[in-house]
């Protein structure tokens, strides 16, 4: 897969091309719907998918403190999109300018230059200028050259009633409902991460762990303990974590931490990524070492028995 940047960098394309267009926070069922079309009807078409989206949400450029976090980040999203079958993305910057290219001048970039099969969006996908861009309007704008234009209907999530979106997902993901956001997601939350040195408290305790900072533009479920499983030197492992800023001890800053059951290596500056699968308990203030190592005891032991069960 190839990830483009330009309008210009789309131009050189030379095959057919069959888009699939969103702004894809968090990859998810839905999502994955309009995706998986795309690439069913490039296939049929003998065209490659090009799936074109932008790098922020639109409120990191108008109004950055009402920005949401994010689902999925991009290393992870590239990862889920070649799984997907995806030949190429066409990842545009989000600028004013872009923000303010009208719907038409939009359709046309993507059209004037390429020879275009299909475009499949979701129903409700909106763009170009004030939002004014709709299934619709592409319709009018490319049926008439003989391109396809699908708009798929919203996927549903039976357990609320309501159409899987990007927003249900994060509200989901704030108050911890970490089970409902993997349904939704059809895989785990997870994050990317470097482990960085903590306290070198926890092999103290018995529970060493691997620190990280929580990426602070990824949506941040609630401080807590989780269970957990990380990819890490080349292996998944299952754990137990602790997100939160540690209230039984002081000088502390705001992390993620987790100890990992069969695990015993140094892994300072590696890379890994940490799905959270379920939300425990609420992180708490012990008054005793002895107290928080008998805790951390009973939370290992869930995050074992939640693993077998599983
Ligand atoms: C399963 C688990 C549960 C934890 N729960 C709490 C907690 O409720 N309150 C707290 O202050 N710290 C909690 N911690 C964080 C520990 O205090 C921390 O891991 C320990 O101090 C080691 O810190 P270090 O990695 O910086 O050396 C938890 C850690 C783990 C792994
Ligand atoms: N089972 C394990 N789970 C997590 N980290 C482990 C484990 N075994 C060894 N380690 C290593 O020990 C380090 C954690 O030890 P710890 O005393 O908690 O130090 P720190 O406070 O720097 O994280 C990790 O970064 C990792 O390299």
């Amino acid at each position: 897969m190839k990830i483009l940047t330009s309008f210009a960098e789309l131009e050189q394309l030379q095959s057919n091309i069959v888009y699939a267009l969103g702004t894809f926070d968090g990859l998810h069922k839905g999502h994955q719907t309009v995706i998986q079309r795309a690439v069913a009807e490039a296939r049929e078409q003998a065209a490659c998918t090009v799936v074109v989206t932008f790098d922020h949400h639109p409120l990191y450029i108008l109004n950055p403190e009402r920005c949401p976090g994010s689902l999925l980040q991009p290393e992870l999203k590239a990862k889920v999109l070649i799984d997907l079958g995806v030949d190429f993305v066409l990842r545009l910057p989000m600028t004013k300018e872009l923000l303010a290219m009208t719907a038409d001048d939009f359709v046309a970039a993507l059209t004037v230059h390429n020879e275009v099969k299909a475009f499949v969006v979701g129903q409700n996908f909106t763009f170009g200028a004030g939002g004014l861009g709709t299934p619709d309007l592409i319709k009018a704008l490319v049926e008439p050259k003989g391109i396809n234009v699908y708009a798929l209907s919203l996927a549903q999530c039976p357990e609320v009633q309501e159409h899987v979106s990007s927003t249900l997902i994060r509200e989901a993901v704030k108050v911890g409902h970490l089970e409902l956001v993997h349904s939704l997601l059809g895989r785990p939350f997870m994050f990317k991460g470097t482990v960085i040195k903590g306290d070198q408290r926890g092999r103290i305790l018995g529970f060493p762990t691997l620190n990280f900072l929580y990426p602070k533009e990824m949506t941040l479920p609630p401080d807590g303990v989780y269970v957990n499983r990380v990819f890490i030197d080349g292996n998944w492992c299952e754990g137990v974590g602790n997100l939160g800023d540690n209230p039984t001890f002081e000088n502390q800053y705001h992390r993620f931490e987790v100890h990992l059951f069969n695990f015993d290596k140094m892994v300072y500056g590696y890379e890994a990524t940490i799905e959270f699968w379920k939300l425990l308990r609420p992180e708490k203030r012990f008054d005793s070492l002895d107290e928080l190592i008998k805790q951390m005891k009973i939370d290992e032991q869930a995050a074992k028995d939640f693993f077998k069960q599983k």
